[in-house]
């Protein structure tokens, strides 16, 4: 039998692709998604597959979704996954600028309702191992800066894989200051955001998709680790393997290197 599947976002970069990918797997069934626009999408139309523009009014004519896929903005976001979550929907998040508050809500209502939820910042599976390599890398090199370059159309700044790369760093390095214990920023921002010590640096760029580079810095060595999406069919596999993988969880995960087996 085939997995039921609502997309939010359908009209949006990631949306459009996600469409595309949903409607060529077999096992997968597109039955309807949810959009803040009214206006057609030709694909939807082509497909007959109603678009709403309520959540709410979408679950209340579908009851029988499955697996919604959200990839809006963090406000939408979390409405519709909080009440997806309490409907027993499972979740695929690709949406990224959620508050760690928010993060909390969502992981307490998935683990409240027993429903399967995946957030992942980024599903690429070269990303995926570029943060895993970085959290290796950072035993041994604690002096760690990020940076993270998108598209000038990106809303959230620092990027969901950023937080989600230094999150990891965090669980194997020692808190600590980086650069000179003096340092002035003589124009606000030069150094960039802060967690734990850990800098990070947010780039907009047209020409650019999603890129980062994690530099680590030792006693006369660096070491680079570094990722582009150069489109946005690689983040489609880390989608369909999620929405699979989300058919068996009853509970909450962050990140796709909590499914994927990297020893
Ligand atoms: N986890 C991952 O691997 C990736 C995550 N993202 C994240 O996915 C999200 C979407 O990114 P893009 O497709 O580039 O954005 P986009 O701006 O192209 O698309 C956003 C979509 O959400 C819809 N939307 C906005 N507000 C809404 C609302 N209130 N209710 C319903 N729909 C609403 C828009 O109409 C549009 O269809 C972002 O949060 C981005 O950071 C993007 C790429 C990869
Ligand atoms: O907005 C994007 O484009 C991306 N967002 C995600 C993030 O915030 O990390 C994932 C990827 O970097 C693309």
């Amino acid at each position: 039998m085939s997995i039921k599947i609502v997309i939010a976002g359908p009209r949006g970069r990631m949306g459009s692709e996600a469409v595309s990918m949903v409607l060529e797997e077999p096992s997968f069934s597109l039955i309807g998604c949810v959009d803040r626009i009214v206006s057609p999408i030709s694909i939807m139309e082509e497909n007959h597959i109603p678009v709403f523009t309520s959540f709410e009014e979408c679950l209340y004519t579908l009851p029988d979704v499955d697996v919604l896929i959200d990839l809006t903005v963090a406000e939408s976001g979390f409405n519709h996954i909080m009440m997806a979550l309490e409907h027993k929907v499972r979740c695929v998040v690709g949406t990224t600028g959620f508050t760690s508050q928010q993060l909390n809500d969502i992981q307490d209502t998935a683990v409240k309702n027993q429903t399967g939820c995946i957030v992942a910042p980024n599903f690429a599976i070269g990303a995926v191992l570029m943060m895993h390599f970085s959290k290796v890398a950072a035993k041994f090199f604690p002096d760690v800066e990020i940076i993270e370059k998108h598209h000038a159309q990106k809303i959230d700044a620092p990027s969901g894989t950023a937080l989600k790369t230094v999150e990891m760093i965090k669980e194997v390095r020692k808190s600590r200051d980086q650069g000179h214990i003096y340092e002035l920023e003589t124009m606000i921002g030069a150094r960039g955001a802060t967690d734990d010590g850990v800098h990070i640096h947010s780039v907009r760029l047209p020409g650019h998709v999603a890129h980062q580079e994690v530099i680590f810095g030792g006693d006369g060595q660096t070491l680079t680790i570094k990722h582009d999406s150069i489109n946005r069919k690689s983040f489609m596999e880390g989608i369909k393997l999620s929405v699979k993988q989300v058919m068996q969880l009853n509970d909450y995960v962050y990140g796709l290197d909590n499914i994927l087996d990297l020893t």
